[in-house]
C-alpha cells in the first residue's frame, strides 16, 4: 500500500506564454507507515508535487497510484482519494469559515453523510489528536484563537476525515518557536501513536531531520535526493550548491570534527550530539 508516482510531469498553463514546467520526471513511492520529509527551496515544486498525491492537480504526463489505483482513471472517485490522502495546505487556517470550532471540524464528516452521533465522535477524536480540549474549544469562534490553535483546528478538520496518509505543506510556517515545536510534536505523535503515514513538506532542515525517516529533496521541479536524512546531509557541499543548508546540529558536529574532536558528523538531533560530545570530552583533548 503506497502513494506511487511514475514519471510524473506537471506543466502550468501549457501552450501559453506563461507555460511553466513545475515538475519533471518524478518517480517516487511513499509506503504505508513511513514518515517522509520533502524539502527544497522556494519554488522547487514541493506544493505542486503534493497536490498530485490526492488528485487536486492532474499530472500532465505520468501516473499517480494510490494503493495501486491510478487516480486518473475515469471510474475513480476523487472524493474517496481525498478522504484517504488528507492534505493540509499552507496556512490552512485561512480556510476556516464556520462559526464554531466544532462546526468547522465537522464540515468534512458531514459531507460524507455520517450520522450526527458519528460526526461528534469524529470531531472529539480529531480534537484529541491535536490536543485541543473538546469542552473548552468546541463552541469558540475559530477566529479568536491563537495562530497555533487555529492551525490545530484546521489540521483536526483533515484528521476528522480519518485519512490513512496525512500530507502537510509547511505546517509550521509563520508560527513562533513554541507553536512550531507543539505542531511538530503533535505530527510526530500522529505518526507514532495514531499510525498515520506522514508526508511533511518543509524548508527547515532542522525540522525534517529530527522527524523523517526518509527525505525527498526537490530542486527546480526534480527529485535530486531520495534517501535517509543521514545520507542526504552527508552531501553538504552539493546541498549548498542548490541553496539548501544542513541542520544546525550537523553543522556543529562538522565544526568540532574540523577542530580535531573525534566525533561523528552524521548527527541529526541534539540528543545524539550530546552523547557524541560527552563521549569525545571523556576521551580527552582533540587530536589536532
Ligand atoms: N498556477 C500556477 N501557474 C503558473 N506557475 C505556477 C502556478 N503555481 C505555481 N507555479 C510555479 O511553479 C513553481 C513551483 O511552485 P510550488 O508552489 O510548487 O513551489 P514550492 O516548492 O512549494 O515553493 P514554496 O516553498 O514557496 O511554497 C514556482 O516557480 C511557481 O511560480
Amino acid at each position: 500500500m503506497s502513494i506511487t508516482l511514475h514519471e510524473v510531469y506537471h506543466t502550468y498553463q501549457p501552450n501559453t506564454p506563461f507555460e511553466y514546467h513545475a515538475l519533471r520526471n518524478i518517480s517516487l513511492e511513499i509506503k504505508e507507515g513511513e514518515f517522509v520529509g520533502i524539502i527544497g527551496h522556494t519554488g522547487s515544486g514541493k506544493s505542486t508535487l503534493v497536490q498530485h498525491f490526492n488528485g487536486l492537480l492532474k499530472a500532465t504526463q505520468g501516473r499517480v497510484l494510490i494503493d495501486g489505483v491510478d487516480i486518473s482513471g475515469k471510474e475513480v472517485k476523487l472524493k474517496e482519494i481525498r478522504q484517504k490522502v488528507g492534505l493540509v495546505f499552507q496556512y490552512p487556517e485561512h480556510q476556516l469559515f464556520e462559526e464554531t470550532v466544532a462546526a468547522d471540524i465537522a464540515f468534512g464528516p458531514k459531507n460524507l453523510g455520517l450520522s450526527p452521533d458519528k460526526i461528534v465522535k469524529r470531531v472529539k477524536k480529531a480534537m484529541a489528536m491535536v490536543k485541543l480540549d473538546y469542552e473548552r474549544y468546541k463552541d469558540s469562534s475559530p477566529f479568536v484563537l491563537s495562530g497555533g490553535e487555529k492551525r490545530r483546528v484546521a489540521i483536526a478538520g483533515v484528521l476528522a476525515m480519518e485519512p490513512k496518509y496525512l500530507v502537510l505543506d509547511e505546517p509550521t510556517a509563520g508560527l513562533d518557536p513554541k507553536g512550531r515545536d507543539e505542531i511538530l510534536a503533535q505530527i510526530a505523535d500522529l505518526h507514532r501513536e495514531a499510525g498515520l503515514t506522514v508526508v511533511l513538506v518543509s524548508h527547515s532542515m532542522d525540522d525534517v531531520a529530527r522527524l523523517a525517516s526518509r527525505l525527498i529533496v526537490m530542486h527546480q521541479g526534480e527529485v535530486v535526493y531520495n534517501n535517509h536524512p543521514r545520507q542526504v546531509f552527508s552531501e553538504n557541499n552539493r546541498l549548498k550548491k542548490i541553496g539548501l543548508d544542513i541542520p544546525t546540529v550537523t553543522k556543529l558536529m562538522i565544526a568540532l570534527k574540523e577542530k580535531g574532536w573525534p566525533v561523528r558528523t552524521d548527527i541529526l538531533t541534539i540528543e545524539e550530539a550530546k552523547g557524541e560530545i560527552l563521549k569525545a570530552v571523556k576521551g580527552g583533548k582533540p587530536h589536532a
